[in-house]
């Protein structure tokens, strides 16, 4: 038995603690069947910090997030935080965590399993053995960019409702690089072809962005083929053709869009991981946190019918890129693609050939009892 990996799970609101029960189901098997210890302990992020403590983060939850070997977050938000003061917004917690983490580097890989290749919006043709990775940049840019804030115009007569509202798009060049590196660093590994995504024909930022991934390719990853594209077209080709992509590197809010439209590709928002990565702690594994793209959805949170998939191989990640546990990575993806191919889906994977889907918690059990067969 390997020491235990120090894991602080924050399941948040909405759907996130559902999903996070069966990713729990899944951390137990690895203990019992792989030889692995975690020393987990939970606690509050979003809404019900907000709840519990008045603000979406507490200070000790943070430290905690800070000393953990990895943090694995569910979702953060809802309806009844709509009209709380800015600062105390659930999603502010999830900011905090990111910015204070230093993750900069956010893994959001798009899989299409065959499965459920006819189950995307779009024709299976386009999507069948799609396997692309988006890498955002998450700790600056408009997210985080100052001047910001909702402010008076009054000395503007023109301005019906005399208010502005600003934010700010900046990056530094070494922001950019570092999270090319990653992103080149990434391509390396799979089929060598990057693509950076900006708006450098309307942007400054944008020429910047353009300038340093070029310069880090010429300079540090000349073996790796680059291309960039306008995140206006880059939107049209993920949907037009996007088995053309390996590795996207974009901006914060870019990267945002982008991998809620590439969700579409897989067939379900509930199907997509990420990693949030930093530099490397003392142990040699980056600091991060691991949630899938979704958000608490609302709508069908406390029904049981969230895809807890997402979640699921967001652990998976966590298992490679923390862990240095690929093999169980791999035969926890192996697991899920077992459980899609046979037939098992959770309502939002419901498509052309109709069928019962299983709750969140049937979806986990049935995960669990693949890696029983697999193993
Ligand atoms: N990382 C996060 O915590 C995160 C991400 C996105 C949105 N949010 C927050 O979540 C709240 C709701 O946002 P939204 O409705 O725009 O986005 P959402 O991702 O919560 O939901 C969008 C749609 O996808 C569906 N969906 C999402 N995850 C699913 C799953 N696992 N299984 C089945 N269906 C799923 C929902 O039912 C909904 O119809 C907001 O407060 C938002 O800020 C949080
Ligand atoms: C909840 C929100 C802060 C978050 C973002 O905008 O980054 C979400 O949409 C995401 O994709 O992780
Ligand atoms: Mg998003």
């Amino acid at each position: 038995m390997s020491a235990p990996y120090s894991l602080l799970i924050l399941p948040g609101d909405g759907i996130g603690p559902e999903v996070m029960a069966e990713v729990r189901k899944v951390i137990g098997w690895f203990e019992a069947n792989r030889g692995m210890a975690f020393d987990v302990s939970e606690d509050l992020v979003g809404g019900c910090a907000y709840d519990a403590h008045g603000t979406p983060l507490t200070d000790a939850t943070m430290a905690k997030a800070q000393a953990a070997d990895a943090v694995l977050l569910g979702a953060v938000g809802g309806p009844q935080y709509d009209n709380l003061d800015f600062s105390l917004k659930p999603e502010r917690g999830l900011l905090r965590l990111r910015k204070e983490m230093d993750l900069f580097a956010n893994l959001r890989p798009a899989q299409c399993f065959d499965a459920l290749a006819d189950f995307s919006s779009l024709k299976r043709e386009v999507v069948a053995g799609l396997d692309i990775l988006i890498v955002r940049e998450l700790t600056s840019g408009v997210y985080f960019g100052e001047p910001r804030g909702i402010h008076s115009d009054d000395n503007n007569p023109q301005n019906e409702g005399g208010r502005v509202g600003v934010n700010t798009q900046r990056y530094t060049s070494g922001e950019i690089r570092r999270v090319a590196r990653a992103a080149f660093e990434l391509a390396k590994k799979r089929n060598n072809r990057l693509c950076s995504m900006e708006k450098a024909n309307v942007m400054e930022s944008g020429i910047l962005w353009r300038e340093e991934v070029q310069w880090v390719h010429d300079n540090e990853y000349p073996e790796v083929e680059l291309s960039h594209m306008y995140a206006d077209n880059g939107a049209m080709q993920l949907v037009r053709r996007p088995s053309q992509f390996d590795v996207i590197v974009t901006d914060n809010l870019f990267g945002d869009i982008l991998s809620d439209a590439a969700a579409m590709l897989t067939g379900s928002l509930g199907m997509l991981p990420s990693a949030s990565l930093g530099a490397p702690m003392e142990n040699g594994s980056p600091k991060a946190l691991y949630e899938p793209v979704h958000g608490s959805a609302p709508d069908i949170a406390g029904q049981g019918k969230a895809n807890p998939i997402a979640c699921i191989l967001s652990f998976a990640m966590a298992l490679r890129y923390s862990f240095d546990r690929g093999a169980e990575a791999d035969l926890l993806e192996q697991a899920v693609e077992k459980v899609l191919a046979d037939g098992v889906r959770t309502a939002d994977l419901m498509g052309p050939d109709g069928g019962t889907p299983v709750s969140t918690a049937q979806m986990g059990d049935h995960i669990v009892k693949a890696l029983d067969t697999l193993a």
